[in-house]
């Protein structure tokens, strides 16, 4: 395992029997050394499945899992790569029933969370809910419950929320249901309160990996002490420099907590990046200066100089993703990089910008210029209305008691209960501690309703239970398909998506990733797994059910877009560890990169108001934009930018002249375009002639 290894790297995957740290900055090798280390550890004699990586997002486990498995082989399997959240669901899982969760709970999304939130005080507005959740889900990670809340509440508001957060609690316990931050704080809870799931979990599991150590917050941290109890086996990487979701919680006390709770730590740095040209590492290194340094760092590339980093100054918005379209077909053509390998492919580049929303006018200009593309870390396929409707289904079909999924499904689509007999069903439940789908069939209820209503809500609970029935008797992709088709024609989930678009083409797009959907989990029932890629290897069918409880408990799973020559759209929180050829960091405008740093809008994410802080938090994120890049980086700014609904003068932002470009390298070249135009011409022709050939054939 020590090809592709330099020493240090070398001692960090050698290094089994005790805690280990490696801080290291960007590119230097952090997540290799993870890989790598998975494969060492299966040769020492340690079972696949005793192994746990944990890294930060459900792709980059898909990642990791690709990569171990080209390294290691079947063995790769069985090792657990997921993140925190992953593996919290298993946890519960596996002994919620300590806390009185069945094994069938439900995880609730954002979306369920803010209207359960809008219920439990009062129908409220979507605003408060929204503050609550913000404040909630902060103590959460903090490890306080509603009680410890109230005692801490430092104002009125405070006081509030503390009460609508015993609310929900409640209600979550009455819905057999959690939210992503329980996924956390209960495995913690269990490990913490309950000495026979320590002990089996420490030795379920002999060596544990964190990936991004340095975004983990509190309650991680915890988590993994527990998990590792005395023996303390685990490795965890990071970078403090790339510390960018402090305002979910996330500390850099857990790093320097490791050397104090673990004082036989080793601590390994690494100094060579293997990713970036020297002008490019040489741009993030000027950019981080400023910081204030945990520990010193010196990172040296030996990839050679490279292009020059671009400025683009851009007029607009869509002036920038103009420029953008532009700069990529250039690169495509082979203009601007005359070093090295061109990497010409769509799937080479990627723009990254500050927020989701500004992903829209280059996905407009992308579509003109015919160039694929996929947006990530925005909202996938999973997060779609049509996708959730569907996923609603199966949350119920597993959890009865999931009332936000019998919401859901009992009006998508409306099936004639109006709002009046929810609402009398709704008072009923919670009089009597009910879920609603209990409520369904208690005799009591048909006093409070007139017989049609009650016929209504019989036929559906009868239908939910009857389809339950029919997926756990379906089994393999071809009856599963049959199946879930049958399924969306009895509710008439095609009209509903028509009749609830104006436009018929966003209704047809809509019903596409339905029959998309249906597709894959049909594939899923067949044995297949997003890992295998069409190889022939024995597969294991499953039933509907089965399918659907995985797919129900983790609601957002990447696509399959490994493959896919696109170009990338991403924020550049969700960046975060990748890498491409050619990077576009977009909205380098002061006000955007940094984020309008004097908040007179009492902006909700931001937990800390300290300036200074923000200010450094912010420029890590510039340093993970900039360290995403191989071989050429364009920054773009605009000199107009959206105040409201206005258009205001913008500057550029400061962290360009952070960057310490050389004043006479830094401006795109004005004839990219030309370079673009001619590029795309020469390739229309060429297609026209292919497709004049073509037409000559007999
Ligand atoms: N010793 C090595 N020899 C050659 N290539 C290497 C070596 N170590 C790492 N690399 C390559 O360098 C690139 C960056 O590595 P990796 O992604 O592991 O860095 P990282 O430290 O995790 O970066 P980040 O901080 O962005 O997460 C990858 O393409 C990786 O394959
Ligand atoms: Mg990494």
């Amino acid at each position: 395992m020590s090809a592709g290894m330099n020493p240090a790297q070398q001692e960090a995957v050698n290094y089994l029997h005790g805690p280990c740290l490696v801080l290291a900055g960007a590119g230097s090798g952090k997540t290799r050394v993870i890989t790598h280390k998975i494969g060492r550890l299966i040769q020492s004699g340690l079972a696949p499945k005793r192994i746990a990586a944990i890294t930060f997002t459900n792709k980059a486990a898909m990642e990791m899992r690709e990569r171990a498995k080209a390294l290691i082989g079947r063995d790769a399997k069985d090792v657990v790569i997921c993140t925190f959240h992953a593996l919290g669901v298993r946890m519960v899982r596996e002994d919620g029933h300590r806390v009185g969760l069945k094994p069938q709970f439900s995880i609730l999304d954002a979306d369920d969370v803010t209207s359960i939130l809008k219920d439990a005080g009062g129908s409220t507005d979507v605003a408060t809910a929204r503050t609550w959740q913000w404040t909630i889900s902060k103590w959460k990670n903090m490890g306080l419950n509603a009680e410890q809340a109230a005692a801490q509440a430092a104002d009125d508001n405070e006081a509030i929320t503390a009460r609508v957060m015993a609310l929900y609690e409640e209600r979550l316990t009455a819905y057999q249901s959690v939210d992503f931050d329980d996924l956390i704080s209960l495995p913690l809870r269990l490990l913490r309160d309950h000495e026979e799931v320590r002990a089996k979990w420490q030795s379920v599991l002999g060596h544990v990996l964190v990936d991004e150590y340095q975004d983990t917050n509190a309650t991680q941290y915890d988590v993994l002490k527990y998990l590792v109890g005395d023996a303390a086996r685990f490795t965890a990487v990071g970078d403090d420099d790339q510390s960018i979701y402090g305002w979910r919680g996330a500390t850099l006390d857990n790093l320097k907590k490791l050397p104090v709770d673990f004082p036989q730590l080793k601590v390994i740095t690494l100094e060579q990046n293997y990713r970036s040209t020297s002008a490019i590492l040489r741009a993030a290194n000027n950019v981080i200066g400023p910081n204030p340094k945990l520990y010193p760092k010196t990172l040296f590339s030996e990839l050679g100089e490279g292009e020059p980093v671009r400025v683009v100054d851009a007029d607009n918005e869509e002036h920038e993703a103009e420029r953008a379209v532009a700069r990529i077909q250039s690169l495509r053509a082979g203009a601007a990089v005359t070093q090295g390998p061109q990497y010409q492919e769509f799937r080479h580049f990627a723009i990254l910008y500050r927020a989701n929303h500004q992903a829209k006018p280059f996905e407009k200009a992308l579509r003109k210029a015919a160039i694929p593309y996929k947006v990530s870390g925005g909202t996938g396929f999973f997060d779609r209305a049509e996708i959730k409707d569907l996923c609603a289904w199966f949350r119920l079909w597993i959890n009865h008691d999931d009332d936000p999924a019998f919401l859901r499904c009992i009006t998508t689509p409306k099936r004639g209960i109006g709002h009046q007999t929810l609402g009398k069903l709704g008072e009923f439940a919670t009089q009597y501690k009910l879920s609603l789908f209990e409520s369904l069939f208690t005799s009591s209820l048909s006093s409070l309703l007139p017989a049609k209503a009650m016929d209504g809500l019989h036929e559906f609970g009868r239908y939910v239970t009857d389809l339950e029935y029919q997926a756990r008797r379906t089994v393999g992709a071809e009856d599963s398909l049959a199946f879930m088709l049958q399924w969306l024609k009895d509710i008439d989930y095609e009209k509903h998506l028509y009749d609830g678009e104006d436009s018929e083409k966003v209704a047809a797009a809509r019903w596409t990733n339905v029959l998309e959907f249906c597709d894959w989990m049909a594939a899923r029932a067949g044995g297949q797994t997003d890992e295998d890629s069409g190889t022939t290897t024995v597969r294991e069918t499953k039933s509907l059910l089965e399918v659907a409880q995985t797919i129900a408990l983790l609601s957002t799973i990447n696509q399959r877009e490994k493959d896919a020559d696109v170009v990338t759209l991403s924020t550049l929180h969700a960046s975060k560890g990748l890498e491409w050829p050619h990077v576009i960091l977009a909205g380098v405008t002061e006000g955007m990169l940094p984020f309008k740093l004097d908040d007179d809008e009492g902006r909700q994410q931001v937990v800390s108001d300290d300036i200074t802080q923000r200010l450094q938090e912010e420029r890590r994120l510039m340093y993970v934009g900039i360290t995403r890049a191989q071989r050429s980086l364009a920054v773009s700014w605009t000199k107009k930018k959206k105040k409201g609904r206005e258009m205001v003068s913008a500057q550029p932002s400061r962290f360009i002249k952070e960057m310490g470009l050389d004043q006479a390298t830094v401006k795109e070249d004005p004839r990219e375009k030309l370079r673009a135009l001619r590029a795309e011409f020469a390739k229309k022709s060429q297609d026209n002639a292919a497709a004049a050939l073509a037409a000559q054939q007999p």
